[in-house]
């Protein structure tokens, strides 16, 4: 009977680490939640208990901090966790590739009377950046994104023309409310670049169609999004968006004798559609192992 060790990979789970600089009176902070899980020859670890090329991963832990300490902060997340991925693949014969997943809570200084604060903030919503950096061998993909980007129009979208079946009893409309939560992640096709930049350009891309599309359907949107993002930023070879659609429910008002002129709505979290698709370039290259690891996206 042939039997063996197929794919693995392991590590640290969610490090959650928080870097205050202190360079100024005015501090920075980073607020990242890390997960750093490694490839390689490990067979010896599963097949007979040999933990002679286990890099532990209270060490991946470790290293995750004193890493941030060393290198003045985290910058960038896809700088980071491209540091770390290096750091674990240069310096281990026996680790041929890694995956570095890191997600960033966004914190904005809080507002008073005589300006932003110094040191408080405020977390951002729900909003979290993302960013997965996988390297095998000398070769490295970043795939970034956000989650949690909640918005919501209250006119500008219609709905009609879709087959009506026996168990149909959707009513048509031409004026609801559109509401999701987006998550979107995109594959980079340059390694090297001004991620910072490229994240809030992308978000602002995506805000602005969202805001500025007059929507038929949830899906148009989505594509409407993807497409802009493409074609504005030449530097991602490929965007995946997977976007709850949220209900919002006219309330029947009229046993109370009131009318309802899309004015009072029932918010439901549940069921909810689930709209995702991918956008991509007819000529970008090959994803390699980008999206290994990845669940949940078409
Ligand atoms: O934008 C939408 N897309 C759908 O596929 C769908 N299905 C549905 O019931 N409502 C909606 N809205």
């Amino acid at each position: 009977m042939g039997i063996r060790l197929g794919e693995n990979q392991y590590g640290k789970a969610e490090v959650h680490l928080v870097h205050v600089n202190r360079d100024t009176a005015v501090h920075r902070i980073k607020d990242v939640n890390v997960t750093s899980q490694l490839r390689g020859e490990f067979d010896a670890v599963h097949t007979a208990g040999d933990n002679s090329n286990c890099v532990a991963t209270d060490t991946q832990r470790n290293t995750i901090y004193a890493l941030a300490k060393e290198n003045g902060g985290v910058g960038a997340i896809e700088d980071f966790a491209l540091l770390l991925a290096r750091h674990f693949v240069d310096g281990f014969d026996w680790v041929h590739g890694a995956r570095q997943e890191i997600h960033e809570y966004l914190w904005d200084r809080i507002e008073t009377p005589e300006g932003p604060h110094d040191h408080s903030f405020v977390q951002r919503g729900g909003e979290t950046r993302t960013t997965i950096v996988t390297k095998d061998g000398d070769n490295e993909w970043f795939v970034s994104g956000f989650t949690g980007l909640s918005v919501l129009k209250s006119t500008g979208s219609e709905f009609h023309g879709y087959p009506k079946t026996a168990y149909t009893t959707l009513r048509e409309t031409t004026d609801r409310i559109m509401a999701t939560d987006i998550t979107a992640r995109w594959r980079y096709r340059d390694t090297v670049l001004d991620w910072d930049k490229s994240y809030w350009s992308v978000r602002a891309t995506a805000l602005d169609v969202f805001a500025t599309t007059h929507s038929l359907a949830l899906q148009q949107t989505l594509y409407a999004m993807g497409e802009a993002v493409l074609r504005q930023h030449p530097q991602i070879a490929e965007i995946r968006l997977s976007m709850p659609n949220n209900h919002h429910f006219l309330v029947d008002l009229s046993p109370f004798g009131l009318d309802n002129p899309n004015e009072v709505f029932y918010a439901a979290d549940r069921p909810y559609g689930k709209i995702e698709a991918t956008v991509e370039r007819d000529d970008a290259p090959g994803p390699g192992r980008a999206w290994d690891s990845v669940p949940g996206f078409v």
